[in-house]
Protein backbone atom coordinates (compact mmCIF):
# COMPACT_ATOMS: atom_id res chain seq x y z
CA UNK A 1 0.00 0.00 0.00
CA UNK A 2 1.61 3.12 -1.13
CA UNK A 3 1.44 5.81 1.30
CA UNK A 4 -0.50 8.65 1.44
CA UNK A 5 0.69 12.65 1.59
CA UNK A 6 -1.88 15.80 1.70
CA UNK A 7 -1.51 17.16 -1.65
CA UNK A 8 -1.12 20.91 -1.89
CA UNK A 9 -0.74 23.35 -5.02
CA UNK A 10 1.87 26.61 -4.93
CA UNK A 11 0.91 29.27 -7.68
CA UNK A 12 3.76 31.46 -8.23
CA UNK A 13 7.23 32.50 -9.58
CA UNK A 14 10.33 30.96 -9.55
CA UNK A 15 13.52 32.81 -8.06
CA UNK A 16 16.62 31.15 -9.35
CA UNK A 17 18.86 31.52 -5.84
CA UNK A 18 16.14 29.07 -3.87
CA UNK A 19 15.44 31.75 -1.43
CA UNK A 20 12.21 32.52 -2.25
CA UNK A 21 9.24 32.04 -4.52
CA UNK A 22 8.22 28.57 -5.43
CA UNK A 23 11.15 27.63 -4.14
CA UNK A 24 10.61 28.03 -0.96
CA UNK A 25 7.03 27.44 -0.84
CA UNK A 26 8.23 24.34 -2.01
CA UNK A 27 11.19 23.53 0.69
CA UNK A 28 8.32 24.23 2.98
CA UNK A 29 5.92 22.00 1.62
CA UNK A 30 8.65 19.07 1.84
CA UNK A 31 9.41 20.14 4.86
CA UNK A 32 5.75 20.07 6.62
CA UNK A 33 5.55 16.55 5.45
CA UNK A 34 2.69 17.65 2.60
CA UNK A 35 3.48 16.92 -0.93
CA UNK A 36 3.90 20.15 -3.52
CA UNK A 37 2.40 20.93 -6.41
CA UNK A 38 3.29 23.97 -8.84
CA UNK A 39 1.88 26.11 -11.08
CA UNK A 40 4.69 28.45 -12.73
CA UNK A 41 3.30 31.99 -13.46
CA UNK A 42 6.83 33.43 -14.14
CA UNK A 43 10.82 33.07 -13.29
CA UNK A 44 12.97 35.84 -11.68
CA UNK A 45 16.66 35.40 -11.92
CA UNK A 46 17.78 36.38 -8.43
CA UNK A 47 20.65 35.97 -5.91
CA UNK A 48 21.19 37.48 -2.11
CA UNK A 49 21.94 40.93 -3.73
CA UNK A 50 18.41 41.09 -5.49
CA UNK A 51 16.59 40.35 -8.30
CA UNK A 52 17.81 41.36 -11.79
CA UNK A 53 15.53 39.66 -14.71
CA UNK A 54 12.01 38.90 -14.49
CA UNK A 55 10.10 36.95 -17.47
CA UNK A 56 6.21 35.81 -17.45
CA UNK A 57 4.80 32.39 -18.42
CA UNK A 58 2.36 32.93 -21.87
CA UNK A 59 -1.10 32.22 -20.23
CA UNK A 60 -1.83 29.62 -22.31
CA UNK A 61 0.58 27.22 -20.68
CA UNK A 62 -0.63 28.39 -17.12
CA UNK A 63 -3.97 27.48 -18.06
CA UNK A 64 -2.70 24.07 -18.89
CA UNK A 65 -0.90 23.70 -15.89
CA UNK A 66 -3.96 24.34 -13.95
CA UNK A 67 -6.24 21.66 -15.92
CA UNK A 68 -3.44 19.19 -16.39
CA UNK A 69 -3.40 19.07 -12.24
CA UNK A 70 -7.03 19.43 -11.77
CA UNK A 71 -7.41 16.26 -14.08
CA UNK A 72 -5.14 13.92 -11.95
CA UNK A 73 -4.40 15.49 -9.09
CA UNK A 74 -6.75 15.79 -5.41
CA UNK A 75 -5.47 19.52 -4.29
CA UNK A 76 -6.59 20.27 -0.70
CA UNK A 77 -5.42 23.76 -0.48
CA UNK A 78 -3.30 26.26 -2.40
CA UNK A 79 -1.40 29.58 -2.22
CA UNK A 80 -0.49 32.08 -4.37
CA UNK A 81 2.66 34.32 -4.74
CA UNK A 82 4.14 36.18 -7.70
CA UNK A 83 1.67 37.74 -10.36
CA UNK A 84 3.60 40.21 -12.28
CA UNK A 85 0.47 42.16 -13.71
CA UNK A 86 -3.17 41.80 -14.25
CA UNK A 87 -3.65 39.83 -17.43
CA UNK A 88 -1.68 37.07 -15.09
CA UNK A 89 -3.79 37.87 -12.40
CA UNK A 90 -6.71 36.94 -14.26
CA UNK A 91 -5.74 33.79 -15.37
CA UNK A 92 -5.30 32.76 -11.77
CA UNK A 93 -8.51 33.75 -10.17
CA UNK A 94 -9.76 32.22 -13.88
CA UNK A 95 -8.54 29.25 -13.15
CA UNK A 96 -9.00 28.66 -9.38
CA UNK A 97 -12.69 29.35 -10.09
CA UNK A 98 -13.04 26.64 -13.02
CA UNK A 99 -12.00 23.73 -10.34
CA UNK A 100 -11.70 22.46 -7.14
CA UNK A 101 -8.05 23.14 -5.52
CA UNK A 102 -9.40 24.17 -1.72
CA UNK A 103 -9.15 26.87 0.07
CA UNK A 104 -6.94 29.59 -0.99
CA UNK A 105 -3.86 31.44 0.45
CA UNK A 106 -3.25 34.54 -0.85
CA UNK A 107 0.00 36.23 -0.27
CA UNK A 108 -0.36 39.55 -2.03
CA UNK A 109 3.35 39.25 -3.56
CA UNK A 110 3.82 43.24 -4.39
CA UNK A 111 7.54 44.00 -3.25
CA UNK A 112 10.37 42.10 -2.15
CA UNK A 113 11.69 43.62 1.19
CA UNK A 114 15.01 44.90 -0.70
CA UNK A 115 12.32 46.92 -2.63
CA UNK A 116 11.79 44.91 -6.01
CA UNK A 117 8.48 45.27 -7.37
CA UNK A 118 7.05 41.83 -8.22
CA UNK A 119 3.45 43.19 -9.27
CA UNK A 120 2.77 46.30 -11.58
CA UNK A 121 1.33 48.81 -10.48
CA UNK A 122 -1.86 48.28 -12.59
CA UNK A 123 -2.63 45.41 -10.98
CA UNK A 124 -3.03 46.22 -7.43
CA UNK A 125 -6.73 46.90 -8.10
CA UNK A 126 -7.33 43.90 -10.25
CA UNK A 127 -5.46 41.97 -7.33
CA UNK A 128 -7.31 43.66 -4.49
CA UNK A 129 -10.81 43.18 -6.68
CA UNK A 130 -10.35 39.80 -8.16
CA UNK A 131 -8.36 37.81 -6.47
CA UNK A 132 -8.33 38.88 -2.73
CA UNK A 133 -12.08 38.06 -2.00
CA UNK A 134 -11.17 34.30 -2.87
CA UNK A 135 -8.71 33.99 -0.09
CA UNK A 136 -9.51 32.28 2.85
CA UNK A 137 -6.19 33.61 4.18
CA UNK A 138 -4.53 37.11 3.10
CA UNK A 139 -0.78 37.44 4.02
CA UNK A 140 -0.15 40.50 3.15
CA UNK A 141 3.63 42.24 4.75
CA UNK A 142 3.65 45.88 6.34
CA UNK A 143 3.77 47.38 2.65
CA UNK A 144 1.35 44.69 0.94
CA UNK A 145 -1.57 45.91 3.50
CA UNK A 146 -1.47 49.64 3.31
CA UNK A 147 -1.80 49.44 -0.14
CA UNK A 148 -4.86 46.94 -0.38
CA UNK A 149 -6.26 48.73 2.40
CA UNK A 150 -5.93 52.16 0.88
CA UNK A 151 -4.61 53.98 3.91
CA UNK A 152 -1.03 54.78 5.44
CA UNK A 153 -0.60 52.05 8.98
CA UNK A 154 1.14 54.08 11.48
CA UNK A 155 0.08 52.44 14.84
CA UNK A 156 -1.70 49.40 16.16
CA UNK A 157 -5.00 51.04 15.77
CA UNK A 158 -4.58 51.18 12.27
CA UNK A 159 -3.19 48.06 11.54
CA UNK A 160 -6.60 46.55 12.70
CA UNK A 161 -8.47 49.11 10.63
CA UNK A 162 -6.54 47.86 7.40
CA UNK A 163 -7.21 44.11 8.71
CA UNK A 164 -10.83 45.24 9.16
CA UNK A 165 -10.99 46.85 5.68
CA UNK A 166 -8.82 43.54 4.09
CA UNK A 167 -11.87 41.28 5.37
CA UNK A 168 -14.40 43.78 4.28
CA UNK A 169 -13.00 43.26 0.60
CA UNK A 170 -13.76 39.52 0.81
CA UNK A 171 -10.64 37.92 2.44
CA UNK A 172 -11.97 35.42 4.99
CA UNK A 173 -9.12 35.71 7.74
CA UNK A 174 -6.22 37.78 7.64
CA UNK A 175 -2.58 38.44 9.09
CA UNK A 176 -1.02 41.83 8.53
CA UNK A 177 2.90 41.24 9.07
CA UNK A 178 4.99 43.47 11.39
CA UNK A 179 7.48 45.78 10.12
CA UNK A 180 11.25 44.90 10.96
CA UNK A 181 13.32 47.72 9.73
CA UNK A 182 17.02 47.75 10.67
CA UNK A 183 17.52 48.43 14.30
CA UNK A 184 13.38 47.60 15.59
CA UNK A 185 13.55 47.12 18.83
CA UNK A 186 11.56 44.64 20.97
CA UNK A 187 9.24 42.10 19.30
CA UNK A 188 8.32 41.84 15.56
CA UNK A 189 4.08 41.93 16.11
CA UNK A 190 1.94 40.69 13.39
CA UNK A 191 -1.83 40.95 13.59
CA UNK A 192 -4.16 38.33 13.15
CA UNK A 193 -7.85 38.97 12.35
CA UNK A 194 -9.87 35.81 11.92
CA UNK A 195 -13.30 35.24 9.94
CA UNK A 196 -15.65 34.86 13.61
CA UNK A 197 -13.78 38.18 14.77
CA UNK A 198 -11.80 37.22 16.69
CA UNK A 199 -8.70 39.04 16.64
CA UNK A 200 -4.47 38.58 18.19
CA UNK A 201 -0.74 39.78 18.08
CA UNK A 202 1.61 37.10 17.33
CA UNK A 203 5.02 38.58 18.85
CA UNK A 204 8.53 37.46 18.53
CA UNK A 205 11.83 39.28 18.92
CA UNK A 206 13.22 41.03 16.39
CA UNK A 207 16.69 39.12 14.52
CA UNK A 208 19.10 41.00 13.51
CA UNK A 209 20.34 39.19 10.92
CA UNK A 210 20.49 39.64 7.21
CA UNK A 211 19.28 36.40 6.17
CA UNK A 212 15.47 36.53 6.03
CA UNK A 213 14.84 36.19 2.26
CA UNK A 214 11.99 34.19 1.58
CA UNK A 215 10.04 34.58 5.16
CA UNK A 216 6.55 35.69 3.45
CA UNK A 217 6.58 32.87 1.32
CA UNK A 218 7.68 30.46 4.15
CA UNK A 219 4.87 31.67 6.70
CA UNK A 220 1.90 31.20 3.42
CA UNK A 221 3.16 28.17 2.51
CA UNK A 222 3.26 26.87 6.19
CA UNK A 223 -0.24 27.91 6.57
CA UNK A 224 -1.10 26.07 3.42
CA UNK A 225 0.47 23.15 4.11
CA UNK A 226 -1.31 23.17 7.65
CA UNK A 227 -4.69 24.05 5.93
CA UNK A 228 -3.94 20.65 3.19
CA UNK A 229 -2.92 18.55 6.37
CA UNK A 230 -6.82 19.43 8.05
CA UNK A 231 -5.83 21.94 10.54
CA UNK A 232 -7.80 24.72 11.98
CA UNK A 233 -7.16 28.43 10.59
CA UNK A 234 -6.12 29.58 13.48
CA UNK A 235 -3.39 26.98 14.66
CA UNK A 236 -2.08 26.65 11.16
CA UNK A 237 -1.59 30.85 11.19
CA UNK A 238 0.18 30.18 14.83
CA UNK A 239 2.26 27.44 13.65
CA UNK A 240 3.32 28.72 10.29
CA UNK A 241 4.22 32.19 12.59
CA UNK A 242 6.45 29.79 15.05
CA UNK A 243 8.25 28.15 11.66
CA UNK A 244 9.37 31.13 10.29
CA UNK A 245 10.79 32.71 13.82
CA UNK A 246 12.77 29.41 14.19
CA UNK A 247 13.96 29.24 10.41
CA UNK A 248 15.31 33.06 10.92
CA UNK A 249 16.83 32.56 14.09
CA UNK A 250 18.83 28.99 13.17
CA UNK A 251 20.72 31.54 10.30
CA UNK A 252 22.37 28.98 7.62
CA UNK A 253 25.55 30.48 5.57
CA UNK A 254 23.98 30.68 1.78
CA UNK A 255 25.09 33.80 -0.91
CA UNK A 256 27.04 37.21 0.22
CA UNK A 257 24.23 39.40 1.11
CA UNK A 258 20.77 38.94 1.91
CA UNK A 259 20.38 35.08 2.62
CA UNK A 260 17.89 32.53 2.36
CA UNK A 261 16.11 31.37 6.36
CA UNK A 262 16.62 27.76 7.40
CA UNK A 263 13.86 25.36 6.00
CA UNK A 264 15.57 22.42 8.18
CA UNK A 265 15.64 24.15 11.91
N1 LIG B 1 14.06 40.22 11.32
C1 LIG B 1 12.96 39.58 11.76
N2 LIG B 1 12.85 39.24 13.07
C2 LIG B 1 11.75 38.58 13.50
N3 LIG B 1 10.71 38.26 12.72
C3 LIG B 1 10.76 38.58 11.42
C4 LIG B 1 11.88 39.26 10.87
N4 LIG B 1 11.67 39.41 9.54
C5 LIG B 1 10.48 38.86 9.28
N5 LIG B 1 9.91 38.36 10.40
C6 LIG B 1 8.64 37.62 10.47
O1 LIG B 1 8.57 36.85 9.29
C7 LIG B 1 7.23 36.74 8.81
C8 LIG B 1 7.15 37.24 7.38
O2 LIG B 1 7.10 38.66 7.40
P1 LIG B 1 7.74 39.60 6.31
O3 LIG B 1 9.22 39.37 6.24
O4 LIG B 1 7.32 41.00 6.62
O5 LIG B 1 7.07 39.11 4.97
P2 LIG B 1 7.46 39.41 3.45
O6 LIG B 1 8.57 38.46 3.10
O7 LIG B 1 6.19 39.13 2.73
O8 LIG B 1 7.90 40.85 3.37
C9 LIG B 1 6.38 37.52 9.81
O9 LIG B 1 5.84 36.63 10.77
C10 LIG B 1 7.38 38.49 10.43
O10 LIG B 1 6.98 38.86 11.71
C1 LIG C 1 9.61 34.64 -7.52
C2 LIG C 1 9.57 35.35 -6.23
N1 LIG C 1 8.40 35.40 -5.54
C3 LIG C 1 8.34 36.04 -4.37
C4 LIG C 1 9.45 36.66 -3.86
C5 LIG C 1 9.37 37.40 -2.57
O1 LIG C 1 9.24 36.51 -1.53
P1 LIG C 1 8.74 36.97 -0.07
O2 LIG C 1 8.96 35.84 0.83
O3 LIG C 1 7.36 37.52 -0.14
O4 LIG C 1 9.64 38.20 0.25
P2 LIG C 1 11.14 38.28 0.71
O5 LIG C 1 11.13 37.75 2.12
O6 LIG C 1 11.98 37.44 -0.19
O7 LIG C 1 11.42 39.73 0.59
C6 LIG C 1 10.64 36.58 -4.58
N2 LIG C 1 11.76 37.14 -4.12
N3 LIG C 1 10.68 35.93 -5.78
Amino acid sequence: MANEYPQVMTIAGSDSDGSAGMQADLHTFFTRGVYGASILTAAVAGNSFGIHAAVNLPTDFIDTEFKVLAEDYKILAAKTGMLSDSTLVRTVVKNYKLYDFGPLVVDPVIYTKHGNMLLEEEAFATLRDELVPLATVITPNFFEAQKLAEMEIKNDDDTIVAAHKLQSLGAKNVIIKGQHAEGTVGDVRDFVLLEDGKEFWLADPYVATDRVNGTGDTLSATITAEIGKGTDIETAIKLGHDFVHTAIVNEIAVGHKYGPINHWA
